[in-house]
């Protein structure tokens, strides 16, 4: 049963908080699906996607407790229908015809976990969702952010590939949250406007398979290599930061939630065509010679353009890459193996 579907007035894109200089004249229609959508990440980010002025129809599925997150986000007037959906027998009609489905669906780590340890409850949960997605919307872009992302990547993929439905340029693991934190912390060390920085965040999304590329980062600063080792752990210790700091309240939902919003707007903008849009993303990839592997990446109308290569990398960053190695080939491993059980 549909809980809630409710149009809202459009208001004009160009009050838009997520609108970064495209021009959209003629904006098309595309559902967007998060799944998980009750949850700590799911609820900020259905808000933030409701604020999204590509979107054209929000579903908001979860097990329980989605109809008073769809009734109230409804409320909100801009561009995009929202429905609600509770429970697996509600999960088809939220996917149909999904242009982009987000998945922040599963537990979140309490302090002493490492991500590896959330396998056991999230892989099952990701691979039921997988297989409705391969069902209900073959052809959408999935945005994995539930965790241990890079497992749980592969296990999508194996998922897909089970039901003749994989497509490598449209599934995603969302790292866009290690590339916010690299940003903010590289502009409070070199102090620099966080607005103007870029830093390309490379390998996987769990401790030392986060590999930020700070020789790359943009505008140029002058840091010690002490600051630069200080930094790139802070990045990769970044979700552990804030596990702590919740206290075993869960990890980073509201930083989660704008990262996931950034991404799935990219992943909007690919699709209708904007030029030169890059993320950084954990894809299927042969830039290495792992499977799977964050890089930046060119969004498209079918997802991924071209898997863009690392660049000049520095000794400490060549370090960094062949130390994560070992570590996320057997990730990526423990989810091909979990799917094929
Ligand atoms: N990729 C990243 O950078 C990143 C960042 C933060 C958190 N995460 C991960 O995101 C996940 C969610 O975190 P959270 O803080 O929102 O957790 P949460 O517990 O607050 O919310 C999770 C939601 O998922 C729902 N859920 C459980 N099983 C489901 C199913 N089968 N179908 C649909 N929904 C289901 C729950 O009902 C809940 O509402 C965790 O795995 C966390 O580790 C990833
Ligand atoms: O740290 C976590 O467990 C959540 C997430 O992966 C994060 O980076 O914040």
């Amino acid at each position: 049963m549909m809980l809630r579907s409710i149009k809202s007035l459009a208001t004009s894109p160009s009050s838009h908080i997520l609108r970064r200089g495209y021009a959209s004249e003629a904006v098309p229609d595309r559902k967007v699906a998060v799944l998980g959508a009750a949850g700590g990440i799911g609820q900020p980010l259905a808000l933030l996607m409701k604020l999204n002025p590509l979107v054209s129809s929000l579903a908001l599925y979860d097990i329980a407790n989605t109809p008073g997150v769809a009734a109230d986000v409804s409320h909100i007037n801009t561009r995009s229908e929202v429905s609600g959906y509770s429970g697996e027998a509600e999960l088809g009609k939220a996917l149909e015809g999904a242009d982009v489905v987000i998945i922040p669906a599963g537990v979140p780590r309490k302090p002493g976990m490492t991500r590896d340890d959330l396998f056991n409850i999230n892989a099952g949960i990701v691979k039921g969702l997988c297989q409705a997605i391969a069902k209900y919307c073959p052809h959408a872009l999935v945005n994995m952010i539930s965790n241990p992302v890079n497992s749980t990547v592969p296990i999508a993929a194996e998922v897909f590939k089970k039901a003749g439905t994989y497509d490598p340029k449209r599934l995603f693991g969302v790292t866009t949250l290690d590339v916010v934190r690299a940003k903010t912390f590289y502009a409070g060390k070199a102090k620099v406007p966080v607005a103007e920085v870029n830093v390309p965040v490379v390998g996987g999304h769990a401790g030392i398979t986060i590999l930020p590329l700070f020789s790359q980062a943009t505008p140029k600063a002058n840091l010690s290599d002490a600051e630069i080792t200080a930094l790139t752990k802070r990045t990769q210790d970044g979700g552990t930061e804030v596990v702590e700091a919740k206290a075993g309240k869960g990890s980073a939902t509201l930083s989660m939630a704008y990262a996931g919003a950034i991404f799935a707007d990219a992943c909007l903008k690919g699709l209708n065509g904007a030029p030169d849009v890059v993320e950084c993303s954990y894809v299927q990839s042969t830039i290495t010679e792992l499977p799977f592997f964050a890089s930046k990446v060119r969004l498209g109308k079918n997802g991924v353009e071209e898997v863009l290569g690392l660049g000049p990398l520095s000794d400490y960053e060549k370090e960094g890459l062949e130390k994560l190695k070992p570590e996320l080939q057997s990730s990526i491993e423990k989810g091909i193996k979990f799917a094929n059980q």
